[in-house]
């Protein structure tokens, strides 16, 4: 395996150092390193200037293997993660069939595994098939290989206020997480927008950010009367941020999720018809995302999920009303970052670590990622250039789909490498085929 001396980089942005790779491990740091004889052969990567991350780790990602490899297989996701400065993604359970069943997460975390790109997680559904009605198993997809600990409908809602009691109560035995898409169904049939001024305007039907509060509110009840733990994905009101600032002020053990577009982008955009900008939940108001900004800045919530959706031109390329809800988001999640909240001097890079690393790799119960970059430590790892700016071309980009919303805009900041437990998965901002990493010859 080959060794890494990172010359004069900053680990969480603080005082520049020499941080040496081998063996898997953070095997030296500062002076140690270069005088530490495995550094003489070491291959040395010039950081001055650079960010040390540890490896980013991703709660939310739709990597739509198996069924819809159209769009994007693991192999390809896996690979636009590594990008994007991940080391770890957990794969949504929306898949067709769905990853409901022991048998189904094992597959897709084997070949996550086998691509060696990152970690792949796989998320469990809650219902079988999603269809909110009895509950998959749970049990056996947290004993499974895949090792599950979070389970979601995602891209549903569990409605049914009976059921979401008993998945809560389920998932204790295992030290799971429920993570909740919060969507009421009744009060967002057929809703193609945020509902407000906009949508009034367009002539679309809204959905009221009330459909995603109603179900905020009631879960994180439900958590503190059953004593479990409760994830909030894709947060995007400002009254959403109310309920879980209040909820964890009342001791409830419930985390949130914001993503990279709700942090930026709203419901203006919509205007231009351009499918790009449709997704679930919707974008909103210039005052949700400053409040979704200040819950990110406070701690209300908890870490930043990509909720990389991608879908194929069919699918997006069409009117309004027809294409599908998403966006993708692991090689753009942690420019955007920065430029919402590092370069508005709302964050550090020490915070970036927390919300995109360390929390993350915390609630999906994850033990060897998001770990403090320190010597002995798994050697998951990511380097940034904060000076870098670039202008997004998703043609060029790592992910089988081109529904970026940030396609044409110059965004902050590149992913220099990526280290996944001391093997380069990404150099000079290029990915490292697994084989040529390995010396292997074709
Ligand atoms: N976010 C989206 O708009 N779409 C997601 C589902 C989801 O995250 O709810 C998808 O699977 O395409
Ligand atoms: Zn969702
Ligand atoms: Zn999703």
């Amino acid at each position: 395996m080959t060794t890494y001396l990172l010359r004069g980089v900053a680990p969480l942005g603080g005082e520049p150092t020499d941080v040496l790779l081998a063996d898997g491990t953070v095997a030296a740091l500062g002076a140690a390193a270069s005088t530490d004889p495995r550094a003489a052969d070491a291959h040395v990567v010039e950081g001055a200037g650079h960010v040390l991350l540890p490896g980013l780790v991703d709660l939310h990602t739709h990597l739509r293997e198996p069924g819809r490899e159209d769009a994007e297989t693991i192999v390809s996701g896996t690979r636009a993660a590594a990008l994007g400065g991940f080391t770890a993604v957990h794969a949504m359970a929306n898949t067709t069939p769905t990853q409901d069943t022991a048998g189904v997460v094992e597959q897709v975390w084997r070949i996550g595994r086998d691509a060696g790109w990152v970690d792949v997680h796989p998320v469990g559904a809650v219902t079988v098939g999603l269809e909110g009605e009895r509950l998959a198993e749970l049990a056996a997809m947290a004993r499974s290989a895949a090792r599950v600990r979070v389970f979601s409908d995602d891209g549903k809602c569990v409605h049914d206020p009976v059921v979401m009691r008993r998945a809560l109560e389920y998932v204790k035995a295992f030290d799971g997480v429920v993570a909740q898409h919060a969507q009421e169904p009744r009060l967002t049939d057929g809703a193609q927008m945020h509902e407000g001024v906009v949508s009034a305007e367009l002539g679309l039907t809204g959905w009221p950010a009330v459909a995603e509060e109603a179900i905020v509110a009631r879960d994180v009840l439900l958590a503190e009367h059953v004593g479990s733990r409760l994830h909030v994905c894709h947060l995007s009101t400002a009254g959403s941020v109310e309920i879980v600032r209040w909820a964890k002020a009342r001791g409830i053990d419930v985390t949130a999720e914001a993503t990279p577009h709700h942090l930026m982008l709203t419901d203006e955009l919509v205007r231009g018809y351009d499918p790009r900008y449709k997704v679930n939940p919707p974008l909103r108001t210039a005052a949700d995302v400053e409040a979704v900004r200040a819950g990110l800045e406070d701690g209300t919530i908890d870490i930043v999920a990509t909720d990389h959706a991608p879908h194929t031109r069919e699918d997006k390329d069409c009117e309004w009303a027809a294409a599908a809800f998403g966006m993708t988001g692991l090689e753009t999640v942690l420019s955007v970052v920065q430029a919402a909240m590092v370069d508005t001097g709302r964050m550090t890079w020490a915070d970036v670590a927390r919300v995109l690393s360390t929390t993350p790799a915390r609630i999906g119960r994850v033990e060897d990622q998001g770990r403090p970059i320190a010597v002995g430590e798994p050697a998951n790892l990511t380097l940034v250039d904060p000076a870098a700016r670039r202008v997004v071309v998703p043609e060029e980009q790592a992910t089988a789909s081109v529904n970026s919303p940030f396609g044409g805009v110059e965004l902050p900041g590149a992913v220099v490498a990526t280290f996944l437990r001391g093997r380069a998965t990404v150099l000079d901002g290029r990915p490292v085929e697994r084989a040529a990493a390995e010396g292997v010859h074709a």
